[in-house]
């Protein structure tokens, strides 16, 4: 039997031990797995309470069980539910009474919502965003998946589609009448009308929502500086924990110490790194190294700096924000004030006065990190883009509908096939056109059970 026409099965909650785990099966045997091992076909779609027992007549757990007959389930097929005591020996007996039956085999990664997409229950904006759901780690990111869920981004992009296809029929029309040689501009007019509307549609939707797919990723921000400036002191004041060693010896941190962080629903990975400064220690010159780079990379990056080391060594695309620690110690001169004004001399795009270990200026550094963070990622009450895939798809689409605008003077033919060059990139945003390839690597990174 083909495995796609095989009955397949996974551990759809949490690892275990835990107190409930639940175990999903979908396909034909469902029903019959269901009979087998609770003794009978519950009513559809009711929580029942029953006793498992393996083909031996041996029990397996006190469970309650589920029974979704398909299409009216979330596979589309029939699809049964277990949920059980989660401990590791009844997930294992349930488990080998489930293999024991016939055409039945353990789930792919991603294979219950593949099933879901390819019975018609989800597109793939929508398959996306229930991955991004489940990995979603902070309530904006929690928000924007469910978006991309509830088909919000699909929606459009069918509208588009179709407003597409009618610009398409609209220019066919023309060529149609005209029978031979050119199609007279007036013919040609509704249709332009129309991809000029259309593409205003989605440049909006482009340009609005800032960069909301790196939401999935989060934000880097690098601290970096010279040793001894109190790096690690931020990074444990940031994360309320002690995650990096602090010490008064100048060259404590080596490696690169990251932490997430949930700033106001934003995700942030904050990474603390070796002071930056010459050494002789190759030890040291490594963590250097290691340091430069990952501040090259980042976001953003805070340059510590305390009185004697001002001097922003640093290079890179990214913002520098200076940010002067120690203040407790520097008498007269202290208080914890944002100082906008000289910043721009120094290579910094904003200059912040703090104490890591005494928490003055915190609350400014971390509310100043919030608004870059709103600015970085887009306003995201309506955010629709979740990925980069479909930005670019979505681009694909402007590219192409732009293109037909120009080409329709010269030619209808030309800017009939520009028109279905961007119904083409909105089926695949869709998952309606060559799907295989973009299946097989969006599924393969789902969680099993999903
Ligand atoms: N126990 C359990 N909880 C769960 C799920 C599940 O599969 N089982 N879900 C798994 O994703 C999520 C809920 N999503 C679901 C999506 C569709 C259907 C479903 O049965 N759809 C049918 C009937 C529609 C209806 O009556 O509302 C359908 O689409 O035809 C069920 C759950 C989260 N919680
Ligand atoms: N007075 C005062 N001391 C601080 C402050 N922040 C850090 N320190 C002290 O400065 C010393 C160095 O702090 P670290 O956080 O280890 O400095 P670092 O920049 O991570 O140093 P390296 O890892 O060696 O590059 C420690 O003794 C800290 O207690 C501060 O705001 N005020
Ligand atoms: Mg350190």
């Amino acid at each position: 039997m083909h495995p796609r026409e095989q009955t397949i099965f996974a551990l759809s909650s949490g690892r275990p031990p835990s107190a409930i785990a639940m175990v999903r099966v979908s396909g034909p045997e469902a029903g019959p797995a269901l009979t087998v091992l609770a003794g009978w076909l519950p009513v559809p779609r009711m929580a029942t309470r029953t006793l498992l027992r393996d083909a031996g007549q041996q029990p397996i757990d006190d469970a309650v069980v589920l029974w979704f007959p398909g299409p009216a389930s979330a596979t589309g097929e029939d699809v049964a539910e277990f949920h059980v005591h989660g401990g590791r020996a009844v997930l294992a007996a349930l488990f080998t009474a489930l293999s024991a039956l016939p055409d039945m085999r353990a789930a792919e990664p991603g294979e219950f919502t593949r099933r879901a997409f390819e019975n018609g229950k989800l597109d793939l904006t929508e398959a996306e965003g229930l991955d991004d759901l489940i990995h979603a780690d902070t309530d904006r990111q929690r928000r924007q998946a469910l978006r991309q869920l509830k088909g919000l981004l699909g929606d459009r992009a069918r509208d588009w589609r179709a407003q597409i296809i009618e610009a398409s029929a609209l220019i066919e029309a023309g060529i149609d009448f005209a029978d031979e040689g050119d199609v007279p501009a007036e013919l040609m007019a509704p249709a332009l009308l129309k991809i000029k509307g259309l593409l205003a549609e989605i440049e909006e939707v482009l340009a609005a929502q800032g960069r909301s797919e790196r939401l999935r990723d989060g934000l880097v921000v690098a601290i970096a500086g010279p040793p001894n400036v109190g790096k690690s002191t931020l990074m444990n004041a940031l994360a309320r924990r002690e995650v990096a060693i602090v010490s008064p010896h100048a060259g404590t941190t080596r490696d690169i110490i990251e932490v997430q962080l949930d700033l106001d629903g934003y995700p942030v990975t904050v990474i603390d790194t070796a002071g930056i400064r010459e050494t002789e220690d190759p030890v040291e010159q490594e963590g250097v190294r290691r340091a430069r780079a990952r501040a090259a990379e980042a976001d953003l990056v805070l340059w510590l700096a305390d009185a004697e080391h001002e001097k922003i060594l640093h290079q890179g695309e990214a913002p520098v924000w200076l940010v002067r620690n120690k203040i407790d110690l520097d008498g007269g001169r202290s208080g914890a004030t944002r100082a906008g004004g000289d910043a721009g001399r120094k290579g910094a795009s904003a200059e912040f006065r703090i104490s890591a270990s005494h928490g003055d200026g915190l609350a400014e550094l971390i509310a100043a990190l919030v608004q870059f963070a709103q600015v970085y990622f887009g306003s995201d009450t309506g955010a629709l883009i979740g990925r980069a895939r479909q930005r670019k798809l979505l681009e694909e689409a402007v590219a192409s509908l732009r293109r037909s605008t120009e080409v329709i003077g010269a030619g209808e033919e030309l800017a009939a096939e520009e028109l279905r060059s961007a119904a083409h990139s909105l089926g695949r945003l869709l998952g309606r056109v060559d799907i295989e390839d973009i299946l097989d690597v969006i599924f393969r990174e789902f969680c099993i059970g999903k």
